[in-house]
């Protein structure tokens, strides 16, 4: 018995979607509200497969988790205890690898199993635990388990070779307790790192430059509990900005801040996409007739995101020309080319690009969600697929997106979650 989404095609969207809490804030927000002993109150918790996976992850440290109402989740650490992290939840997502950092900080000691996620190429974490050794900590990997200690911490200067998202958020959740000043250079500048340097300062922490190429961590004494709102998830908005532009009248989209999407609108408008954008929701005008192929080149925030790049390669097969992706951070990310290719799309894939030639008609067939945007990806395209799409592997989907089918739904969308043999 497994589960897929089956769409039939061609029906127009108009409505209003909105959109929830960010998944990759979420995902280290969670580990991070254990790092005191009082409860964290966090609010806007997105219900999608990673946060049921890290409910588990906590419940097995002896966390005591309550979910109110349907996006707040009360995090109680008092009374956790420092286990082994060796089950197969931890190998269900990437994010898994928070608990290092959180861990290393609270206990100076963790055990953890290698974390899982979407495989997008090689995706080492040599980065975060080059930080962990400079704060003090021994790493070996034995077992199938790292094993992470430290005497103490210590802060010191830490330059990452590549600003990478993990390493910069482990960094700074593991020195946040750590003897002196940690400066982070080149770190990461995503939204969801202020996101969580927010949390951690509500709890007491003292960290500046957060959104910044230099992050500096002050180690404190003691944190305390919290209350705190996720930002919006800045790619389920860019899924539904592309897939309102490839397959909708007006979509009007909700709980945004337009300033995380600017790569994605600027290349919309130059595609030919009319969108009105307000202070938390942008309109998107329809599909327009003439739509014009753009090129794009994946960088780190404020760059054009990765994770945006396969949704919207959706709407590049329906552009008129040809249309060049070319991916600078997972430079193997294009399994979804070969789904798309299945469904009748005109795609090269010569690493680290895709070369998309427009427009194609798309027909319905049966597909494979390879990874989360993949999926996303395959859902715009069966939206205005000639027939019915079938997408199988969809646990992928649901890691991510809150709701996909109900929501669509809501917008007019005829899809379905089956269950089939
Ligand atoms: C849970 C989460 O937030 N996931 C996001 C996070 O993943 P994640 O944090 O895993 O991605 P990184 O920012 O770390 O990766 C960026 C690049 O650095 C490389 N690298 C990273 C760490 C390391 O120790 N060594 C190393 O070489 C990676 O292989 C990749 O080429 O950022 C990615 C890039 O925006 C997004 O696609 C993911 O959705
Ligand atoms: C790659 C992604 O997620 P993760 O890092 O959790 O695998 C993603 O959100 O697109």
């Amino acid at each position: 018995m497994k589960e897929i989404i089956r769409i039939e095609g061609g029906h127009k969207l108009s409505g209003k979607v909105r959109i929830s809490g960010s998944k990759n804030a979420t995902v280290a927000l969670i580990p991070a509200a254990i790092l005191s002993d009082e409860p964290v109150t966090i609010v806007g918790v997105p219900e999608i497969a990673d946060v049921k996976s890290l409910k588990i992850l906590l419940e097995e440290l002896g966390v005591n988790v309550v979910m109110k109402g349907t996006d707040h989740i009360v995090i109680d650490p008092n009374g956790m205890e420092n286990k082994p992290m060796d089950s197969e939840t931890v190998t269900k997502l990437r994010a898994s690898y928070y608990f290092m950092g959180v861990l290393l900080a609270k206990y100076k000691k963790v055990v953890i199993k290698m974390p899982g996620g979407c495989y997008l190429g090689p995706r080492p974490i040599d980065l975060h635990l080059k930080g962990f050794e400079a704060l003090g900590a021994t790493v070996r990997y034995e077992g199938g388990c790292y094993h992470i200690e430290a005497e103490e911490l210590v802060g010191d200067k830490i330059f990452l070779d590549i600003s990478s998202v993990g390493a910069t958020i482990n960094i700074m959740t593991a020195a946040v307790y750590a003897k002196g000043k940690t400066i982070i250079e080149n770190a990461a500048k995503e939204p969801e790192i202020i996101d969580i340097a927010t949390l951690l300062n509500k709890m007491g922490a003292e960290i500046r430059g957060m959104g910044t190429n230099v992050i500096t961590i002050t180690g404190v004494e003691k944190l305390h509990g919290c209350f705190h709102e996720i930002i919006p998830d800045r790619i389920e908005a860019a899924t539904y900005l592309t897939l309102a532009a490839t397959a909708g009248n007006d979509v009007t989209i909700e709980n945004v801040i337009p300033l995380h999407l600017d790569g994605l609108i600027s290349k919309l408008v130059d595609i030919g996409v009319e969108l009105s954008v307000d202070i938390d929701k942008i309109i998107v005008h329809g599909r327009k007739e003439k739509l014009t192929a753009v090129d794009i080149k994946t960088a780190p925030y404020p760059g054009f995101a990765t994770d945006m790049q396969q949704p919207l390669t959706a709407l590049l097969t329906q552009c008129e020309g040809q249309s060049v992706v070319t991916e600078t951070i997972y430079t193997e990310r294009f399994k979804h080319c070969n789904e798309l290719n299945k469904m009748g799309a005109d795609i090269d894939i010569r690493i680290p690009s895709s070369f998309i030639n427009g427009p194609s008609v798309l027909s319905g067939t049966s597909v494979e969600a390879t990874d989360l945007r993949c999926g996303a990806c395959l859902v715009i395209a069966g939206l205005i697929a000639q027939g019915t799409t079938e997408i199988h592997e969809i646990y992928h989907i649901e890691r991510g997106y809150e709701n996909i089918v109900g929501k669509l739904r809501d917008l007019g969308a005829v899809i379905e979650k089956v269950t089939i043999d």
